[in-house]
């Protein structure tokens, strides 16, 4: 019950911030019209008592009274929905701004690993595409509250008796929110397959994968996976339905008894000649209503409950993710690296996950060199990137940066000293020069430092290409957007990661996987070069992670990642005249091409 009165204060709080005016017109709306029907039947005794009385003038003026408040009862409800349905719009922006400002509230990525944060928002999305009828639910309670308490006051005056019947109604609300928690409790218990059948099926819709269906001859086993997927999902739903029916007609069930010994009291009453005609139909007028009500109460609440268990599950996101920075960030970056970057004893494993990834990482990236990162695949090079872009933290060990810990420097003003290229890069469907300018927001704006960067990338040939040069609109979701190749994407993505001029660390991991060997090589060596540069002005040390040793060999310092250990680190000269792993990855290579 708290979390449903905590709903509704959320709730009208958010719509109060939207537009207080249309708050306030919806709310009284709804409430006059839900309490204009019990005062119909208050109407109607006035009407039938004054008639057989023979009080002609009264009798007219109950008449148009009862027709006065009909209408209202009819009405009021429709002008409402005018007010709220605005309301209930601005409200779904408001808290899908809510959602993503969420999901990205935190400096780290710990959360997104977690399975009860994916089920969660599995969950949560579903349930707030009911926050468009979430309002119109709280406004018709609370108007049905007040009818409510409005019709018990007017009963008891009849026969305080007659009280039973809305007490009656309590079991109803009660077994209505018993099963709307059963229902709840399958659909988290099912929200992982849930999310996978999904995933099947954006599989088997989404251009990209189509390829690999078809080669791999793949629909019939995809769909046979999502079809056992959906039909556990959908029994196990199916069934908790079930139950929560039976529960709730349990409660209806005792609803009904009341209703018929309350009309029952009354009649005998009337029998024996202690009420008026008026009061019986004052009274039968109400119980009728009190059905309803209790009906329109329920229903209401199930569908209350519904955005309630939303907001629930939004407060307890917000718990899952942690938005504090690691410790006292007291420090700030050093405006140029002198020394490095330096990580001792670092340990690492994602949350969740038995073993650590990384384990015993001593090394140092002396400022002003190039720093390659190498291994087999699932060797833990990633998890190493990410841990110097501060998306997680060491579990033991420290990263130094000149001497000071990571943990000390705030990560927004860390982060707004990288510059970073992704093998999993985004595809911004914005205009060109966005999707490139994002990589340094301030100049996003700016056409020549856009131009600049794509040409430190190499990428210039994929602007010249576009119809409209950098105001291209590109991608399927802007009208008339230009759809780019994959290793297009990735040039742009490259130029995006080249648009900070004075970076400290620069990263790169595999954002060339797309390119050719030859491509990649020749933009290395510009890259080789730029370090350089950008060594001489920042002191940056540039970390890159890539397979192909043609680009490796160029870098000052080569670390091979074997099994979450550094098991060797030097140049090429050195790592090859010893003879371990990566001279033997690299001859491996190198013969290949031989
Ligand atoms: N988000 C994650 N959650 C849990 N485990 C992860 C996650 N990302 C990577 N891992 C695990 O950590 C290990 C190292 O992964 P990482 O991505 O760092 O490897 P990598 O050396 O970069 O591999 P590749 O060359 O294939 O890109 C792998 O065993 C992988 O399964």
């Amino acid at each position: 019950m708290r979390d449903l009165f905590s709903t509704a204060r959320q709730l009208l709080s958010i719509c109060w911030h939207q537009n207080r005016r249309k708050t306030i017109v919806a709310v009284t709306l709804m409430i006059a019209g839900a309490v204009a029907a019990p005062l119909t039947a208050l109407g109607l005794r006035w009407l039938i008592d004054a008639a057989l009385d023979g009080r002609v003038a009264d009798a007219v003026s109950a008449g148009v009274t009862v027709a006065a408040l009909a209408v209202a009862a009819l009405t009021l409800g429709h002008f409402a929905h005018i007010a709220h349905f605005e309301l209930s719009e601005l409200n779904v922006v408001h808290m899908d701004r809510e959602i993503i400002a969420l999901a990205n509230g935190s400096p780290g990525l710990a959360h997104h690993e977690r399975a009860d944060y994916a089920d969660k928002l599995t969950v949560l999305r579903r349930e707030m595409q009911q926050l468009r009828s979430s309002l119109e639910a709280l406004l018709a309670l609370a108007g049905l509250a007040v009818a409510m308490v409005l019709t018990a006051v007017l009963l008891a005056m009849v026969n305080p008796f007659l009280l039973l019947l809305p007490l009656a109604a309590v079991p109803p609300l009660v077994t209505g929110r018993i099963a709307e928690r059963m229902v709840d409790r399958a659909k988290l218990a099912t929200a992982q397959d849930d999310r996978v059948a999904q995933r099947l099926f954006q599989i088997t819709t989404d251009a990209g994968p189509a390829k690999e269906l078809r080669v791999f001859r793949l629909q019939r086993e995809v769909l046979a996976r999502h079809r056992s997927l959906w039909d556990g999902v959908t029994r196990r739903l199916w069934r908790s339905h079930q139950a929560a029916t039976l529960v709730r007609t349990a409660g209806q069930l005792c609803f009904a008894a009341g209703y018929v010994v309350c009309i029952l009291l009354v009649v005998r009453d009337a029998a024996a000649g202690r009420r008026t005609v008026g009061e019986v139909v004052l009274s039968i007028a109400l119980a009728a209503q009190v059905n309803q009500q209790v009906a329109a109460a329920v229903a209401q609440l199930q569908q209350f409950q519904q955005i309630t268990n939303a907001f629930v599950r939004l407060n307890e996101m917000r718990e899952l993710i942690d938005t504090a920075e690691p410790v006292a960030a007291d420090s700030e970056p050093p405006t140029r690296l002198s020394e490095g970057i330096r990580l001792r004893g670092v340990e690492f494993g994602y949350p969740g996950a038995a073993a650590p990834v990384l384990r015993d990482v001593d090394v140092t990236l002396p400022a002003g060199t190039s720093v390659a990162i190498v291994g087999e695949n699932g060797a833990g090079k990633s998890t190493l990137v990410k841990l110097l872009c501060g998306f997680y933290q060491p579990v033991r060990g420290e990263i130094l940066v000149d001497g000071v810990e990571l943990r000390r420097i705030p990560l927004e003003q860390w982060r707004s000293r990288i510059a970073a290229g992704f093998q999993d890069f985004v595809r911004f469907e914005f205009l060109a020069r966005e999707a490139v300018g994002v990589g340094d927001l301030p100049r996003i704006t700016s056409g020549p430092a856009v131009s600049a960067a794509l040409g430190r990338a190499q990428a210039t040939d994929v602007v010249d290409r576009l119809d409209h040069g950098l105001e291209t609109p590109l991608g399927k979701t802007l009208p008339q957007g230009t759809e780019l190749s994959g290793g297009q994407w990735q040039k742009l993505a490259l130029g995006r990661a080249l648009m900070r001029e004075e970076p400290l660390l620069l990263v790169l991991d595999e954002p060339t996987s797309a390119l050719d060997a030859a491509a990649e090589h020749a933009l290395f060596e510009r890259y080789a070069a730029q370090s350089r540069e950008l060594a001489a002005k920042t002191g940056a040390v540039t970390v890159f992670v890539s397979h192909r040793f043609s680009t490796v060999r160029m870098a000052d310092l080569i670390i091979v990642v074997a099994d979450g250990r550094i098991v060797e680190a030097g140049d090429h000269a050195a790592l090859v005249r010893a003879g371990g792993l990566y001279a033997e990855l690299y001859e491996l290579q190198a013969e290949a091409y031989r």
